[in-house]
């Protein structure tokens, strides 16, 4: 699902940039670019050289701003680095208009590319205290100031990850502190192997996206010292790569007696989190956040037990059947979750085969008993005859109802929530949603390889998820749309087809 509408109404990025341009104007990044037969340009986005000439292109052209982004180092991407700085704007603004101008902020784990101080100063005017704790990435980071003359505006210290921010602010005042911290805890190896195979490569090193305890412990102690801080200090925040950890940082937030708000920063596949807290009388709730719409819940459909006398009615079964059905339509289908009581995919399809697949075997059909007409020469058939027989799928996404008549087998198909207690929209209880597999695939791909915040929209015709699941009596097969140019309507049909198709041949299989 591509998050980009929902992006910061003021981030330049809302449109995603063209390559083709970006290659006019960048002689370097000119390099990386190829075109498709069809005359787009595109970017592998596995190699980080060209990540990297992406970000330091758009940055240039963009912002004025030169910079080296040292390779093995975090990639940054500027869409989301935009959203959340442009929400620090948006709370600035809650301030008292004195706050307005000499904004001055403090950016905790600034990386190699000091990417928040860099773009803050020269879009916004801010001046930064820069801290970081790697000495590699602080040499990086002091080296960009000097790159951009912007020593005035920007101090990037080394810091050892022992003295408390008190210490590293001393008698100072800043308007706000933000985070982009380490998102995973260091010895989680399982949830990084878990990763599916990137999409996109944004490189990181293990201290840059690691940590111990995670990110919340690692906000948690920030937290602590903004007790000590909130005469100095306005506004405090941070970014989470996580969508659970919001809720404990909003306690400990709340626990130590600041007023806190929250946003949601969409951008290309990925979400992160923003939280602010503060110990002044802010008025956060006028922060409107920029909120998605509620992910469509699943259609799902009981697969009918009667079907599968022969063949046990099981997961592993309904499963085998349906992956038949979409192998046979070609469709691309990725696996994300197999287990004895579920199995999940993500399915994609370029083209339509659905509906061209039986046109054609009625077309096969008609070829054949005009063949046999043609030797027999006993009866005559008008062609006419034929081509009146139609079939019929009518499926609307509005009310869910989805009706096949096929002139086939004169099989009519008409299910709605009202009509059929089979054929249910509602959100399935154990059925993620949408927006949990985000966050699942945002794990999978965010630590090391931020994900693809600046793909185009989709070309393809759709994607769903796809899950066979056990519940207590039956076997539910569900689907929920990502994104594509035909709509829900195209997914819809697929399960019009799924449906029939099982229930024709579940005891084939
Ligand atoms: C996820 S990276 C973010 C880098 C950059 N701000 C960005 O958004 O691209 C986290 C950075 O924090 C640094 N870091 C980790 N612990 C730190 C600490 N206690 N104090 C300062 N920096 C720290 C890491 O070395 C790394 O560069």
């Amino acid at each position: 699902m591509n998050l980009n509408v929902y992006m910061h109404p003021r981030n330049p990025y809302k449109v995603p940039p063209d390559f083709k341009e970006l290659a006019l104007a960048c002689e370097e990044f000119r390099k990386f670019v190829k075109m498709t037969v069809s005359g787009k340009a595109t970017l592998d986005f596995k190699d980080q050289e060209a990540v990297a000439c992406l970000t330091s292109s758009l940055l240039f052209r963009d912002f004025q701003l030169r910079v080296h982004l040292p390779p093995g180092r975090l990639i940054p991407t500027l869409p989301l680095r935009l959203n959340y700085l442009l929400w620090i704007e948006d709370l600035i603004s809650l301030l008292p208009v004195e706050y307005h101008e000499n904004v001055c902020g403090v950016d905790i784990g600034t990386g190699a590319s000091c990417i928040y101080p860099l773009i803050g100063s020269k879009k916004f005017g801010w001046k930064f205290l820069a801290t970081e704790i790697d000495a590699e990435n602080f040499e990086y980071a002091r080296k960009q100031v000097q790159d951009n003359y912007l020593e005035d505006y920007i101090k990037v210290i080394k810091v050892n990850g022992v003295e408390s921010l008190r210490n590293i602010v001393g008698n100072q005042s800043f308007t706000f502190t933000m985070c982009n911290p380490p998102f995973y805890a260091e010895d989680n190896e399982k949830q990084k192997n878990n990763r599916p195979s990137p999409r996109h490569d944004y490189g990181g090193q293990e201290m840059e996206v690691a940590v111990e305890g995670g990110e919340v412990s690692f906000v948690k102690k920030i937290v602590e010292e903004s007790k000590f801080l909130r005469d100095q200090i306005l506004i405090f925040t941070t970014m989470l790569g996580h969508k659970v950890s919001v809720k404990p940082v909003k306690r400990l937030c709340e626990a130590a007696g600041a007023s806190v708000c929250t946003t949601e920063f969409c951008q290309g596949r990925t979400m992160r989190w923003g939280v602010a807290w503060t110990f002044r009388q802010i008025p956060f709730e006028k922060c409107l956040a920029v909120k998605r719409e509620k992910p469509k819940p699943p259609m799902t459909w009981v697969v009918p037990q009667i079907r599968f006398k022969e063949k046990a009615y099981t997961v592993k079964n309904i499963d085998a059947a349906t992956v038949n059905i979409l192998d046979s339509l070609k469709m691309m289908i990725e696996p994300i979750r197999s287990t004895k009581y579920s199995t999940m995919y993500i399915v994609k399809a370029n083209e339509n085969t659905w509906v061209h697949q039986r046109r054609r075997r009625r077309e096969e059909k008609r070829q054949k008993i005009g063949q046999q007409i043609e030797i027999s020469k006993q009866v005559s058939v008008e062609a006419n005859n034929y081509c009146e027989e139609t079939d019929t799928i009518k499926v609307s996404a509005e009310s869910n109802i989805c009706e096949v008549m096929d002139t086939e087998t004169g099989f009519c198909d008409s299910s709605s929530p009202a009509e059929s207690s089979n054929f249910q929209r509602k959100r399935y209880l154990e059925l993620e949603t949408v927006d949990e597999l985000d966050s699942k695939r945002i794990k999978g791909d965010d630590s090391f390889n931020y994900s693809d915040e600046l793909e185009l929209e989709p070309t393809h015709l759709v994607q769903f998820k796809l899950s066979v699941q056990k519940t207590r009596c039956d076997i539910v097969l569900s689907v929920t749309w990502i994104d594509g140019t035909g709509g829900i309507d195209a997914m819809n049909q697929v399960l019009v087809y799924l449906k029939r198709e099982l229930t024709k041949n579940s005891n084939k299989q």
